[in-house]
């Protein structure tokens, strides 16, 4: 396997309006020292609950969001040290995909139009090749030639987010990040749509940084997966791993709380742990562990010392106290 992305370390923070003039500058920390590696070929999965800064961390490392601190090797490059036009020419290899399509989708264009877009504006091919490139994509996609010149809203939502994956293809990016792609649509569109982003993986050898809250969906298409907690990961593993045997608490909490998800067999025990209460403020997080004061492991040590991603079995985890 080789290593398509390496971050480091990553951090962000976003600056909150002052409560007076000479106040001391409040910092959100939204990314709290984040290091993952996706290989070539492979899905990296990032969940976690609402606010445990998944989507920052994901834009973040496309430089989409600015970081604070950290490294982003792509390709063994450092995407912090590049300058504008040199992040320019590398947004090629790096392609986006949303939620929502049809906000991301303009309404006044012809689909076709919005597919090419991107080699418009990085210049790619002449108009030939570019409608060619279209056309193919929508074969790749499942979309039908005679649908080239419709507008966005005479498809469906999982139509319309073909529509957003065909665009994302046009530069042949190697990393596509996709944030929460099938969360807008109905459980049966999902699966096509998983599918199809399963098929393109093998076919094209792309490689996912996939969000979603939702470990269902991760499971169907995540090679591994890194779970998020305040800023930061706190347990990463293979699926199967992640899936077979949970070690931190808070991925125990969420696998319990999605019981179809959790193991049939013994293999992995899985705490009936309930998650009560919210996780603490990002602004001045705590000190020692996040996740302690919803933690049936916790202990004082918890408090006052911050655990550390560590490999525990074929996973990594950060507890002091996590099931071996
Ligand atoms: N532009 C911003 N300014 C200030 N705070 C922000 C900004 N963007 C995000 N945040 C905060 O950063 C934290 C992480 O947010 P983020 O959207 O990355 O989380 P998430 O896990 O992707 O959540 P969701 O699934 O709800 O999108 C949250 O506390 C959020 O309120």
């Amino acid at each position: 396997m080789t290593t398509l992305l390496d971050v480091r370390d990553l951090k962000v923070r976003f600056a909150l309006p002052k409560p007076s003039l000479f106040a001391p500058q409040p910092f959100l920390e939204a990314v709290r020292g984040v290091s993952f590696t996706l290989e070539r070929g492979r899905a990296l999965g990032i969940v976690g609950e609402s606010g445990s800064g998944k989507t920052t961390a994901a834009m973040s490392t496309i430089r989409l969001v600015p970081a604070a601190g950290g490294e982003i090797l792509f390709d063994g490059e450092d995407l912090l040290q590049l300058d504008d036009e040199a992040m320019r020419a590398r947004r090629r290899d790096i392609q986006l995909i949303f939620q929502d399509p049809y906000s991301s989708l303009n309404p006044r264009a012809r689909v076709v139009d919005i597919v090419r877009e991107p080699m418009d504006l990085m210049n790619i091919g002449d108009a030939d090749s570019r409608l060619a490139r279209v056309k193919e994509l929508f074969e790749l996609v499942g979309l039908r030639p005679d649908q080239l010149n419709l507008f966005p809203h005479q498809f469906s939502g999982g139509q319309r987010q073909r529509i957003s994956i065909a665009r994302a293809l046009t530069t042949n990016p190697r990393l596509l990040v996709c944030d929460e792609p099938v969360s807008a649509l109905d459980v049966a569109i999902q699966a096509q749509i998983l599918n199809l982003l399963a098929r393109l993986k093998r076919e094209l050898g792309l490689s996912y940084l996939f969000i979603s809250h939702d470990l269902g969906v991760v499971r169907h298409l995540c090679d591994d997966v890194a779970v998020m907690y305040l800023g930061q990961i706190v347990e990463q593993a293979s699926r199967e791993e992640l899936f077979d045997t949970p070690k931190h608490p808070y991925t125990q909490a969420l696998l319990a709380a999605a019981p179809s998800l959790a193991r049939r067999k013994s293999k992995g025990y899985v705490r009936p742990l309930k998650l009560s209460g919210d996780p603490p403020s990002p602004i001045n997080p705590p000190k020692g562990c996040a996740f302690v004061d919803r933690c049936p492991l916790a202990q004082d040590l918890c408090r006052q010392e911050q655990p550390v991603l560590k490999p525990n079995g074929a996973s990594q985890v950060a507890c002091h106290f996590a099931s071996e």
